[in-house]
């Protein structure tokens, strides 16, 4: 039986453990080849004075925070939550916009099934919750030169997934991964050391490589009423250095007290308030960005039809992939992209 392509996974490359010879991504570059003259620096020094004020980066999908918050090569963000916050979810949607602005990205999910991540986001990409067949095949084509996922699922040894990530640059020029998540590379929830050293090498890796690393972890359970209240750093599981090894700490809260405030309303056949309806779903807390100025919160609004997140209250879904008759970029092209991405 040949491969249905208005299934995503069927069109969507995977980079399968099995098929790769990922040996010789095993070893560490050497270190004298890191050791440049500083006047390789002069023209980046250059364009500095030009644009001071310059932000670079990748983009989220949303325009409020392009100035803020942005994914540069060479750098680590963290994204903590409890379970079921959202992460994956939302990340999902980040990846459709990295996607959008060409910029490379392989999603490795050691949680969720290829297909299980592709039918979320291709409801995404469609805005609502019955893409057609023929949507499906087209966003699936879209992907091409834009997005991969390492088809692996359950624990994965540090080593083999730094030669994923050797693998991914060298061979497939990615600009972003997205490892989903911390605790299935490293041993237990208290190995303090594994952890420490498993983020330092990814900081390492980003760095050497080039690209940026998108890495997701978990928030510690509060008490029933701290839970309740979206928490920072402090509260992000296990060793204090994972946080002060990364580039960027963001923690997903969802507001799951106007979630039991709306059920609530329902029950009783009332309407739900304006004002409980205006507050946020789920809150951004950018916690930690060592090359930004700002620390705050991003206020999102979900929209359960199309898995999207907006950055207003009764904000309609964002065209993110608005773009599906446009003829495939080249790699130059998309190694070169920084687009804007509509909000
Ligand atoms: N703000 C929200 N309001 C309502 N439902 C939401 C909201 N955010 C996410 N969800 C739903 O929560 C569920 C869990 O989402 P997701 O798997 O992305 O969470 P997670 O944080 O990655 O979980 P885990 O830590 O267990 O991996 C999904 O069904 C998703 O649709």
């Amino acid at each position: 039986m040949s491969a249905n392509p208005a299934n995503p996974a069927n069109v969507v490359p995977m980079i399968v453990p099995d098929d790769v010879d990922f040996k010789r991504y095993m070893r560490e570059s050497e270190h004298r080849a890191k050791v440049r003259p500083a006047a390789n620096w002069r023209s980046a020094l250059e364009r500095l004075c030009d644009e001071p004020h310059r932000v670079t980066g990748a983009k989220l999908p949303w325009s409020c925070t392009h100035d803020n918050v942005r994914f540069r090569p060479g750098e680590v963000t963290l994204w903590a939550g409890e379970n079921g916050s959202g992460k994956s979810q939302l990340l999902g949607f980040v990846t459709l916009a990295l996607a959008a602005q060409n910029e490379r990205t392989c999603i490795a999910s050691f949680e969720m099934a290829p297909i299980a991540t592709l039918s979320r986001m291709l409801r995404q990409a469609a805005t609502t919750d019955k893409p057609s067949r023929e949507f499906a095949g087209r966003f699936a084509s879209w992907t091409t030169g834009r997005l991969w996922i390492y088809d692996h699922r359950g624990r994965v040894l540090p080593q083999q997934l730094y030669a994923v990530l050797r693998y991914c640059a060298d061979q497939l020029q990615m600009r972003h991964v997205i490892i989903d998540s911390l605790m299935k590379c490293v041993g237990g929830e208290d190995d303090y050391n594994g952890q420490k050293d498993f983020v330092h090498a990814l900081t390492v890796l980003a760095a050497d490589l080039q690209m940026h690393i998108h890495l997701v972890h978990h928030v510690r359970k509060g008490d029933d009423d701290r839970e309740d209240k979206p928490r920072g750093k402090n509260a992000i599981k296990g060793s204090g250095s994972i946080v002060d090894q990364v580039d960027q700490a963001i923690i997903v809260w969802r507001n799951r007290p106007k979630e039991r405030a709306v059920q609530q309303a329902l029950h009783r056949g009332k309407d739900v308030d304006v004002e409980t309806a205006k507050k946020p779903d789920t809150l951004l807390l950018v916690e930690k960005n060592r090359h930004g100025e700002w620390e705050g919160r991003v206020p999102l609004w979900y929209l359960p039809e199309s898995l999207q997140y907006v950055a207003a209250p009764f904000g309609r879904p964002i065209e993110l992939v608005g773009m599906l008759d446009a003829p495939e970029p080249s790699v130059g092209e998309l190694i070169a992209g920084d687009d804007e991405v509509e909000a």
